[in-house]
């Protein structure tokens, strides 16, 4: 028995490495499904333009689904760029043959805008493709082809999904909504006669190979047995989740980061042990005279370009206590437990984005003078010198210190302390890249 599960898509390759064939695979890997393909095309492309389109002939590519059909089996699979017409009846004649589900993006042009599909493709789209569909994926510019209406609303949206369902045959339709106005990506799927819409709020991100993605991530999870309702609930998470993350490379469209969804609860496990790990040698050093009044905590926060809020920075659950001649962690370690220290990770990581680590340990001018006789650069700010719009704005102190102090300090420094306010008690905050490298900076000064 095959325990892992497969996915084919039959598709271009974008040599930027953002849409295409290699979205598609990235997208499975996600998913845990084993990837197959087809080649349909190759494009010299990046992330302003499609500069070269070399399309393979026919019969190699209805011979590259065959051969991974007999051999290894197909759970599911999807369609993208199919470029000219005669490798869309190729495709249609070989496809036939099997009863996998198929979804269809109907590639037209590329976001970058060039054309992606021969304008005498359509047809042959429509007339042999569409029929044999699962789901099909045009967003609003596709939509409007394939059902002749224009597109504004999410009514318009919901008409033309029936429209094209009805005349072309496709089982199911899914009208997207990247390219819509409104504060909402809604996408319109007609299933079964009925209407059911996918909503998540527009970010601001990256969106080359959005469609790609969002379609190869229906596929992977039909391979996987979910139903198509649930399939599509699955990829809408996973491509905004993708396009907010995207790595900002190139000087156009940058791509979606399909790694995201694998990558943020793989490094968070880590985060979590390392993390864990550090509490409690910290406490075992029973550094009593380190904790203030407040409490300690120990922060370690996912990389960038994950980092956005203080969800995404753990620290110990309760903070870090005096108890007797020990100190104790009160809680465990979790994920948005912090608040003044993950703040001050966040801002300190704009600077020096490798250091996602921190500690705050009790103020004395003997700590501050030990550090700086074993070699730790320190740097400082004062909070009486913060500026009144800063003040009045939550959760901007910190942040703010913490800048002032790089900005004073030439060097990178390790230490940035303060010395409190009117109800503030003040503090010493050590950074390092890992928890382990702050631990040995809190040894030099113990
Ligand atoms: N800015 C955004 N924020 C959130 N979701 C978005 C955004 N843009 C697109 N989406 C979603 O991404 C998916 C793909 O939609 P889109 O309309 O961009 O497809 P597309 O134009 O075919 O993509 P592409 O041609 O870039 O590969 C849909 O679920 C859509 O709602
Ligand atoms: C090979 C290939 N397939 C599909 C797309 C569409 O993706 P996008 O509209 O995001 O450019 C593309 N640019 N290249």
């Amino acid at each position: 028995m095959r325990l892992v599960k497969t996915a084919l898509t039959i598709a271009g390759s974008d040599s930027g490495g953002g849409a295409g064939i290699e979205a598609d695979l990235k997208t499975f890997t996600a998913f845990g499904v084993h990837g197959l393909v087809a080649i349909t095309s190759v494009t010299a492309q990046n992330t302003t333009s499609v500069t070269a389109i070399h399309d393979i002939p026919p019969e190699v590519v209805a011979e590259q689904i065959r051969a991974v059909v007999e051999d290894i089996g197909v759970d599911a699979a999807k369609t993208g760029m199919l470029s000219n017409a005669e490798i869309i009846k190729a495709v249609a004649k070989t496809v036939e043959k099997y009863d996998f589900p198929l979804v269809v993006d109907p590639v037209m042009i590329a976001k970058s805008g060039a054309p992606l599909l021969r304008e005498d493709a359509v047809d042959a789209l429509v007339k042999y493709i569409l029929p044999l569909a699962t789901l099909v994926t045009p967003n609003r510019f596709e939509a409007e082809k394939l059902s002749g209406m224009e597109i504004k609303t999410v009514e318009d949206a919901r008409r033309a999904a029936k429209k094209i369902a009805e005349e072309t045959g496709a089982k199911a339709v899914i009208v997207k909504g990247g390219h819509l106005s409104g504060e909402y990506a809604i996408d319109v799927l007609y299933h079964n006669g009925t209407f059911k819409e996918y909503r998540a709020p527009k970010v601001e991100g990256c969106t080359h190979g959005t469609g790609c993605s969002f379609s190869a991530a229906i596929t992977a999870n039909l391979a996987k047995g979910l139903g198509l309702e649930d399939a599509i609930g699955v990829a809408k998470k996973f491509i905004t989740l993708g396009i907010a993350t995207g790595h900002r490379i190139g000087h156009g469209h940058c791509p979606v980061n399909q790694s995201a969804w694998i990558e943020i609860p793989a490094e968070k496990w880590r985060i979590y042990k390392e993390l864990s790990e550090a509490v409690r040698k910290f406490e075992e050093m029973s550094p009593v005279h380190l904790i203030p009044e407040v409490g300690t905590n120990f922060v370690y926060s996912l990389p960038l370009p994950y980092a956005r809020t203080i969800e995404d920075v753990a620290g110990v659950k309760g903070r870090i206590v005096k108890y007797g001649n020990s100190v104790k962690a009160v809680g465990p370690v979790e994920f948005g437990v912090s608040d003044h220290l993950a703040r001050a990770v966040l801002a300190y990581m704009r600077f020096y984005p490798e250091y996602r680590s921190a500690i705050n340990v009790r103020y004395s001018e003997e700590i501050v003078e030990l550090a700086k006789e074993q070699g730790l650069k320190v740097s400082f700010y004062d909070r009486r010198e913060e500026p009144i719009e800063v003040k009045e704005k939550e959760g901007a102190t910190i942040p703010w210190g913490i800048e002032t102090a790089v900005k004073r300090a030439k060097n990178r420094p390790d230490i940035i302390y303060h010395l409190g306010d009117i109800g503030k008690e003040p503090m010493i905050i050590i950074f390092g890249k890992n928890p382990r490298e702050v631990l040995e900076k809190v040894r030099l000064i113990l």
